[in-house]
């Protein structure tokens, strides 16, 4: 159960956190996870799941690769949407925003934060591009931990990026009802207040 109503309450960052703490505690799978929509020079759309690596008043933020489809479309068109869904409590969050590099120094927080084979992944990753098998991942993970034996702290790769998306628009979705008339409400930032609107499901 969570203390804040998206119906009623003046800031919604706060109803996506208290939500994501219900969905951690409800056990579901997917309370770190959000879908990242992008769209390409060309218009095309794409989406994905990334982790939330971070989450608090008008931040949302999420680590990638540099070269990878994602962070080109976002290069391109800062315009992202992402969508958190929690069926354990049948609930669904979308953000609109724009999305920008996070500085070097909270991407490289955020590297320090991963375990070490995740570092060593980083490093032996190219992600999204053609390779000609397994073996070539497994080869370039073995060449990185040999590079960076154990104990010796793994540097921040090239290609290392973090990205923070600024809510230009939040909206609430509490379904479960017999009818079908879910909650719905939409949020607009508005200086430093947000502005609200109950849909009309
Ligand atoms: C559970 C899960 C978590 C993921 N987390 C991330 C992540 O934090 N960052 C990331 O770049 N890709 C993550 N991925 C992989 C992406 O969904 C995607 O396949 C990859 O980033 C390539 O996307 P792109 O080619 O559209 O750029 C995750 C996938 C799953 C299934």
């Amino acid at each position: 159960m969570t203390r804040t109503d998206p119906m009623t309450c003046s800031d919604p960052m706060t109803v996506l956190l208290e939500w994501q703490a219900a969905a951690r505690e409800a056990g579901d799978p997917q309370a770190g996870l959000m879908a990242l929509s992008t769209v390409s020079p060309a218009g095309e759309p794409s989406l994905r799941t990334v982790s939330v690596k971070l989450l608090e008043s008008r931040r949302i933020g999420f680590v990638t690769d540099s070269r990878s489809p994602k962070a080109r479309d976002i290069a391109a068109c800062p315009r992202v949407t992402v969508m958190f869904t929690w069926m354990s409590l049948r609930r669904q969050v979308t953000v609109r925003g724009d999305a920008a590099r996070m500085s070097a120094e909270e991407a490289g927080r955020e590297f320090r934060r991963r375990s070490r084979p995740a570092q060593l992944g980083a490093w032996a990753s190219h992600q999204s591009s053609p390779i000609l098998d397994r073996g070539v991942l497994d080869s370039a993970l073995a060449a990185a931990a040999r590079r960076w034996p154990e104990g010796t702290p793994v540097p921040v790769p090239p290609h290392w990026a973090g990205y923070v998306i600024t809510p230009t628009e939040i909206e609430f979705l509490r379904a479960g009802r017999p009818d079908r008339l879910h909650d719905r409400s939409r949020h607009r930032p508005a200086g430093d207040a947000w502005v609200q609107h109950v849909l009309g499901s």
